[in-house]
């Protein structure tokens, strides 16, 4: 069974930093989560209280402003980093697309990396070949995928990445707001594949400020404020 359980999670970021004689700047601030200090440490508290139940098919919309949480709640999903507090379960293979470039290899050619990215998901190398094609296919990258990855535009690369992470059926995909790197076209088949992947029971959690894009895919919305839920409904209700 597919699923996320978080309960109450919290997510405390320590920053080290040299001892600073600059008084604290007290005014208050519209974006980020809370900022603590103890001694010379200073904290930011960047998730507290955090709760929701994910089952196949939801497509969560993640929306707030910056530095909300958002980024950090979908690295907590991913393993990246240990919720501080609370209690989070993942059942299920997890793929993430948070940064275009993240895990693929400049020199390498786009073939390459796919291949690569295949085996860091857990895909055999038989697989892997098996899809081949058909994540080039979609990717449409035609000849440039026998040319190294550096050489890519970041629309290009965007296409790469998300034909490799999809093509792969991730059971849970986790993405940043980076799929407007697309063009329309490409965007468009984009969230076709991703209305797909939704439809054979994976989740899929979407961290965006494009409402419009988070209407098409998502199901249900979280707005994040200073790293705590402050609504949770359906995109027709939040996104309005
Ligand atoms: N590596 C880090 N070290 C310390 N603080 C961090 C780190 N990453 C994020 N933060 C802080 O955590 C809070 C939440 O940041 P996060 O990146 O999750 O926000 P976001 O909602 O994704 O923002 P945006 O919409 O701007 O991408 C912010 O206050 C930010 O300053």
């Amino acid at each position: 069974m597919i699923s996320i359980k978080a309960k109450n999670i919290g997510l405390t970021y320590n920053i080290r930093q040299k001892i600073s004689l600059a008084p604290n700047y007290r005014k208050p601030s519209p974006t980020g989560g809370k900022i603590s200090a103890t001694g010379r440490k200073r904290m930011v508290k960047a998730l507290e209280g955090v709760n929701f139940e994910l089952n196949s098919g939801d497509r969560l919309g993640l929306i707030g402003s910056n530095g909300a949480g958002k980024t950090t709640l979908l690295k907590v999903l991913y393993g990246i980093y240990e919720p501080s507090e609370g209690e989070l379960s993942v059942s299920g293979k997890v793929d993430a697309l948070f940064n275009i470039n993240l895990g693929f290899r400049q020199e390498a050619t786009g073939r390459r990396n796919i291949f690569l990215r295949g085996l860091i998901n857990g895909w055999s190398p038989k697989e892997i070949e098996s899809r081949m094609d058909e994540i080039i296919d979609f990717s449409e990258l035609g000849g440039f995928i026998d040319l190294p990855f550096k050489s890519y535009s970041q629309g290009m690369a965007a296409r790469l990445a998300f034909s490799v992470a999809t093509c792969l059926e991730p059971e849970i995909l986790l993405m940043d707001e980076w799929i407007g790197a697309g063009d329309p076209a490409f965007q468009q088949k984009a969230k076709d594949r991703m209305s797909d992947l939704a439809e054979k029971a994976g989740i899929i959690v979407l961290a965006s400020h494009n409402h419009k894009l988070l209407k098409t895919v998502c199901n249900k919305v979280i707005c994040l404020e200073e790293g705590k839920v402050v609504a949770t409904g359906t995109a027709e209700e939040l996104l309005d």
